[in-house]
């Protein structure tokens, strides 16, 4: 059966199923003018206005004025994902023909939104115009035929509402660089999950550092981009300061089959989304040795309690870690081969050297330079991270992946929960009954 007639009995069930939970969503998610007022003034404040920080403060005040049209156009546009082009488009950039930029550049199409995809590649854009194909990363999945593609980054981003970024981690500073000559008042989003190497920047450090007068947020979660494409349902968090970013980006993207929920811990959604992926990693390389479920799970668990500690430590709610960002994708990308950090640990597992299992993935597995990152940063702040220094000593110094293993199983007691029991108690208390040869009754 071909991808595409696979796409549409998978999409004509989905939409059957989905019909009733379309409108509840809508009510459920659209909270009366009463009791939610900012809702509809953040609708209209993205609709209209290029979403700057003065801009949007400005609109503010004026933006009660027509909050009941504007409940029924948001209304509309959340219950018609595929339907009707609302009256006043959002204009969207996505910058990256990745897999991840095209999945979600693809989706606000469809949403009816004006979206374009740029490419940094000519001959590419020249393809996906063609044949509406992402040949190298989406093989197999027609794109809406509502997707612009663009090679010229001036054309892209200039008149745009928000400028969402799905370069790796290695090329962010570089592309935010590239547009500041074209900025007016455009809202950048973070698709990207990483840390830059040698900086430990976050994408939203690195938005701070070279467009400190933007607004911005960060989007992350549980989103295998090919899971995407099938129209499985998923869901993400967005991240911002701005209320009106916040929705702007949740009425762009939400559809039956994509929830967008929201956040305003940067720090927490951001970490949570390149943490998971050093775990990915172990899990992948956990996974070639047949471990068994436990296994798994104390792995997840471990590195949950990992993620939320380095998050702590770094200014992050260690709540957030809980969320769609934090367990959620920690969960999905451990558990499916279609994350490429998975694959990659799994072929480290398999014997591949770490430049073979690179090359041989071909695609961006951000969770290898985060390992790097995480590790000089909790080794220099002195923050426990086992997993991390595990798996950084198998990759980089060449240790043998069963013997570090075994050391971890074999370090010392803790309790499980540190926020709920700090882990000092345990730890001390029964080291030191052990060394004194008092066991514990
Ligand atoms: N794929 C997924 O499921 C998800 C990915 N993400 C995150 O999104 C980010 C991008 O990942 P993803 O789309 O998967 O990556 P891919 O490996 O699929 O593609 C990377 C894309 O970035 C482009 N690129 C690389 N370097 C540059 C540069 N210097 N300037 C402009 N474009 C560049 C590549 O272009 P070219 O082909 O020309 O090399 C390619 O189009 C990552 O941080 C990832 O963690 C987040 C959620 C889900
Ligand atoms: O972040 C992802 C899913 O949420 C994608 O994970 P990979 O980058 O490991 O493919």
């Amino acid at each position: 059966m071909s991808a595409d007639k696979k796409n549409s009995e998978i999409e004509d069930k989905n939409m059957d199923q989905a019909e009733a939970i379309t409108n509840k969503d809508a009510t459920d998610d659209v909270e009366s003018e009463e009791e939610k007022p900012l809702f509809n003034s953040g609708i209209l404040a993205s609709l209209f206005d290029k979403a700057t920080k003065v801009g949007v403060k400005a609109k503010r005040d004026q933006s009660a004025l027509n909050t009941e049209e504007i409940e029924k156009k948001a209304r509309s546009n959340m219950s018609n994902p595929e339907g009707v082009t609302p009256p006043h488009q959002l204009r969207l950039a996505f910058l990256g023909g990745g897999s991840f930029g095209t999945a979600m550049s693809n989706l606000a199409a469809r949403n009816g939104c004006d979206s374009t995809l740029w490419v940094r590649n000519k001959r590419t854009v020249k393809s996906l115009q063609r044949s509406r194909v992402n040949k190298k990363y989406l093989p197999g999945y027609t794109l809406d035929e509502r997707l612009k593609y663009e090679h010229d980054l001036k054309a892209a981003v200039q008149d745009k509402d928000i400028i969402f970024v799905a370069v790796p981690s290695s090329a962010f500073r570089e592309t935010l660089r590239n547009i500041r000559p074209y900025l007016t008042g455009q809202s950048i989003v973070s698709l990207t999950k990483g840390m830059e190497k040698d900086t430990f920047s976050l994408m939203s450090d690195i938005i701070e550092q070279e467009l400190p007068e933007v607004n911005f947020g960060v989007m992350s979660g549980p989103n295998l981009a090919v899971e995407i494409m099938q129209n499985m349902p998923s869901a993400s968090v967005i991240a911002s300061d701005s209320e009106f970013l916040r929705h702007a980006v949740q009425s762009a993207l939400h559809s039956v089959f994509f929830r967008i929920f929201a956040s305003d811990d940067i720090k927490g959604v951001e970490l949570g989304g390149a943490l998971k992926n050093i775990y990915a990693i172990a899990m992948g390389m956990a996974a070639s040795y047949n471990v068994g479920e436990n296994t798994k799970a104390m792995l997840l668990t471990r590195a949950l309690a990992e993620m939320s500690r380095f998050g702590v430590a770094s200014g992050a709610n260690p709540l957030t870690f809980l969320g769609l960002s934090g367990v959620g994708d920690l969960y999905a990308t451990c558990s499916s081969e279609l994350s490429r950090n998975y694959r990659i640990g799994n072929m480290l597992g398999k014997g591949m050297s770490l430049e073979a299992a690179i090359k041989k993935l071909g695609q961006t597995a951000e969770g290898v330079n985060t390992i790097q990152q995480v590790h000089e940063k909790a080794m220099k702040l002195g923050i426990y991270m086992p997993i991390t220094h595990a798996l950084h000593a198998v990759i980089y110094d060449d240790q043998a992946a069963l013997g570090v293993a075994l050391h971890l199983m074999e370090s010392g007691f803790r309790s499980d929960v540190e926020f709920v029991m700090p882990h000092e108690y345990s730890n001390e208390a029964l080291n030191a009954k052990i060394t004194a040869g008092m066991p514990d009754k």
